[in-house]
């Protein structure tokens, strides 16, 4: 099998509060793989395990590759330049650093800067630098581009798809449902302990229907309505309309977000 990561029963509690009920999942490998949930579902705690930072009460995990973790925001030195902190870092995997990734993610640009001067975004290049020094199979991104500006994450999205293009298998945490939609092959969400939804962003969305929202302003006045097949609602509508001798004025149609979806089956009201 081309699993590079394999969960099997994964349970983890925190004295009587019972975080992971037991999980199993896998994660293919060249895939981009994210975990959704609420927060405090226990998507960090199941990355952590897996990378082997923290420790689980029962389970299999099983990981095919080389790992590389990018680190949480502010876990170096404050006055750390960041080549000093890629040498470092490098001499401890005992590798040396590609100068095209290094270049790829603009380190060489922030020589000059200490850590504690660089913004959130240089920070999270300079952590993915890390997490790649050691030219890993496995890359782990928690919450990747949390706090970034819109051309930060454009940027992130683009070092993520050229991992993948890479053949590198990259999971993710994440709470950004815009970034998931456009990034990810495959998706698990975390509720209550347990994964109630695994796949493709095009089978959640064939579970819970697009749930379309129309909202029609007439000669009348304004009137919302909820759709799943947003052509024979409208034809229905407007011929309604026609025959009682209504104008329509102004047609907006919301076609939902993965977000949406996504609270649906986190709730349990997606089946
Ligand atoms: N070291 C710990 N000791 C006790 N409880 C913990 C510890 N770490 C996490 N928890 C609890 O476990 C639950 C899951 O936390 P976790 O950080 O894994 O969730 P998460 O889905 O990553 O949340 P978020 O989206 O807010 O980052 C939360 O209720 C949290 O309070």
């Amino acid at each position: 099998m081309s699993y590079a990561i394999q969960i099997e029963g994964l349970k983890k509690s925190y004295g009587d509060h019972i975080v992971l009920k037991g999980l199993n999942f896998h994660v293919e490998k060249g895939e981009i793989f994210a975990l959704l949930g609420v927060n405090g579902a226990g998507k960090t705690t199941a990355l952590e395990i897996i990378e082997n930072l923290r420790r689980c009460e029962e389970g299999r995990i099983v990981v095919n590759g080389r790992v590389g973790i990018q680190l949480q925001s502010a876990s170096l030195p404050d006055h750390i330049r960041p080549m000093e902190a890629v040498r470092l870092f490098a001499k401890w995997n005992r590798v040396e650093a590609d100068p095209s990734m290094l270049a790829a993610l603009g380190i060489n640009e922030l020589a000059k800067k200490q850590y504690i001067e660089l913004s959130t975004g240089q920070k999270r290049r300079l952590h993915l630098a890390l997490a790649l020094l050691s030219d890993p199979d496995i890359v782990f991104l928690d919450e990747p581009t949390a706090g970034l500006d819109v051309e930060g994450r454009l940027s992130l999205h683009e070092q993520i798809r050229k991992l993948k293009a890479e053949g590198k298998t990259i999971v993710l945490a994440s709470h950004d449902m815009a970034e998931v939609e456009n990034l990810c092959d495959r998706i698990a969400i975390l509720n209550d302990g347990a994964i109630v939804f695994i796949g493709t962003v095009e089978e959640l969305t064939a579970k819970v229907g697009r749930r379309y929202k129309l909202r029609i302003e007439t000669d009348q006045g304004e009137e919302c309505y909820e759709a799943d097949n947003i052509g024979d609602t409208m034809l229905a509508l407007l011929e309604n309309y026609k025959q009682k001798g209504v104008e329509v004025l102004d047609i907006k149609i919301d076609r939902g977000t993965l977000e949406q979806h996504f609270i649906d089956i986190a709730r349990g009201n997606g089946e």
